[in-house]
């Protein structure tokens, strides 16, 4: 299936003929062109007095304004043979860029593929003041239908649409230092939610009966963030070819990314910078959906740690025939309701624009760009080093904090990247200098 028609909609184009050179009405037009979105659609995208006041005020507490960040579109996506112009809130330069290119760079490959398993969420209930933690354990596993039971009485919606409390699990702790404790853990599928409110109020319903069970005290009942019975898997397969450059062999800068991310993998230093691009991949989508993007770098970064030392979140490697293969694995708890991704009118078109229609589906996205945002940064630190690609683009940003508006801002950016020197003091004389 390349760029088939999806059940009767028409297939997105994601490679838009000119779209880094546009102003940012006309490159806004095209987007919502290229996906079929209404003017309505359209108008949610551009931010513009799309979030009221009233509305920001129902979100969170003591409001008294609200926060602009830049929107971007990531070009040339192509997941599960299907196109998707994806949407970006992020403040630093050369993310959307680098996302788009890399994605360009992995058409050759076929684009990227990705799974994800069920929407399963984890809440914990700490059980204390036990003795015989094992045998609590057993008295809890021999309840499990009843608790199961009873926690989905507590969300009829949720079991109507094939979600609710699948099963327990108990893990004991047969030392701490307040004693032996036990946890409960109740598994959820919670379909198209993030699921932190729904497992929330299982959690805390079902306590007073754990507490009849097992003669404990229940402490906390909460979901746990490291949601690894929700896990999203991307990859991708990249020709050497498509990596050549002026003066490298595309099989000389393959072998490089696989060198750069061992490192990642061995030594916690460099694998959480390598982990913090694979988020600058996927925090902007998650904020662009109105997600909640603690519980995404909380999961991610503690599944990167489960086994006991902090390691890389993606492998490189090459296959037989040469082609380098990249993978990411990491827990994914995105919901498309629930949250804001209902109530902030951008997070919805922010959807439309993708066409998502499950959670699932938004999972594999965001990993296929903190794939590319990965292979980006690797390519780059491989071939010619961070700098020349990112501080070309943090120029304009430079140019601003020295003061340029308009067209000085292009202006400078351009005379301080050709003086090879991006910093404020230099933008500060090329803006005099006029
Ligand atoms: C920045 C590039 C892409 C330039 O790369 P380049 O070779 O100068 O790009 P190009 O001008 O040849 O363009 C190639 C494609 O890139 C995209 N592109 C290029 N420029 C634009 C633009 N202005 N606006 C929109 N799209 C752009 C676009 O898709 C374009 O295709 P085209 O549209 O021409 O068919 C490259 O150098 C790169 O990928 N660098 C890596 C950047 C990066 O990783 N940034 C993250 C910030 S650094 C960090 O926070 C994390 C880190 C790096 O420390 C993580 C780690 O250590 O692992
Ligand atoms: N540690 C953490 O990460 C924590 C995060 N949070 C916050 O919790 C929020 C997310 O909680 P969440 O439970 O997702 O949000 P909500 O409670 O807002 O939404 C989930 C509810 O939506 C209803 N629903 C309707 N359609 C569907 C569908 N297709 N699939 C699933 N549910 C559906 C369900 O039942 P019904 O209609 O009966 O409600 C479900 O319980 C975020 O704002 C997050 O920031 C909160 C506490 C802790």
């Amino acid at each position: 299936m390349s760029q088939a028609a999806q059940g009767g909609t028409p297939a997105v184009n994601s490679r838009i003929e000119g779209l880094r050179d546009m102003e940012p009405v006309d490159r806004r037009r095209a987007i919502a062109a290229a996906a079929g979105m209404d003017q309505a659609g359209e108008a949610a995208l551009s931010g513009e007095g799309a979030l009221a006041l009233s509305v920001a005020n129902g979100m969170i507490e003591n409001v008294i304004g609200k926060f602009e960040m830049p929107l971007g579109v990531a070009a040339n996506f192509l997941v599960n043979g299907r196109d998707y112009l994806v949407p970006m809130a992020v403040e630093e330069p050369s993310v959307v860029a680098a996302a788009s290119y890399m994605a360009k760079l992995a058409r050759q490959g076929g684009g990227f593929t990705v799974s994800c398993t069920a929407p399963i969420m984890r809440a914990q209930i700490q059980v204390i003041g036990i003795s015989d933690p094992y045998g609590t354990r057993a008295a809890i596993l021999a309840h499990e239908e009843e608790l199961i039971e009873q926690a989905n009485s507590r969300d009829v919606v949720l079991v109507s649409l094939g979600g609710g409390c699948k099963g327990i699990e108990v893990e004991v702790f047969p030392e701490s230092a307040i004693g032996p404790m036990v946890v409960l853990h109740l598994l959820v599928d919670v379909r198209d939610a993030m699921g932190a409110n729904a497992v929330n109020s299982m959690a805390e319903m079902l306590a007073p009966r754990v507490e009849e069970i097992t003669g404990g005290k229940v402490r906390l009942r909460i979901l746990s963030n490291l949601a690894d019975r929700r896990i999203v898997t991307a990859s991708v397969r990249i020709p050497p070819s498509a990596l050549d450059t002026k003066t490298l062999k595309g099989a000389e800068v393959a072998q490089g990314m696989v060198e750069a991310c061992t490192l990642a993998m061995i030594d916690p230093y460099r694998a959480a910078t390598h982990n913090k691009g694979i988020m600058n991949g996927i925090d902007p989508v998650v904020v662009a959906t109105g997600n909640d993007w603690r519980a995404i770098e909380a999961g991610a970064h503690a599944y990167a740690a489960r086994s006991g030392r902090y390691s890389s979140l993606t492998t490189w490697e090459i296959a037989k025939d040469g082609t380098l293969v990249g993978t990411l694995e990491m827990p994914m708890a995105l919901g498309i309701v629930g949250g804001a991704t209902r109530t902030h009118p951008t997070a919805q078109a922010s959807l439309r624009l993708m066409r998502i229609t499950t959670a699932r589906e938004l999972a594999g996205i965001t990993a296929a760009v903190g794939l590319a945002q990965n292979m980006a940064a690797l390519r780059a630190l491989s071939t010619e080093g961070i700098q020349r690609g990112h501080m070309a683009l943090h120029a304009r940003n430079i140019a601003i904090t020295a003061g340029a508006v308009g067209a000085d801002i292009d202006r400078v950016a351009k005379a301080i990247v050709a003086a090879g020197d991006v910093s404020v003091g230099r933008a500060k004389q090329e803006l005099e200098s006029t």
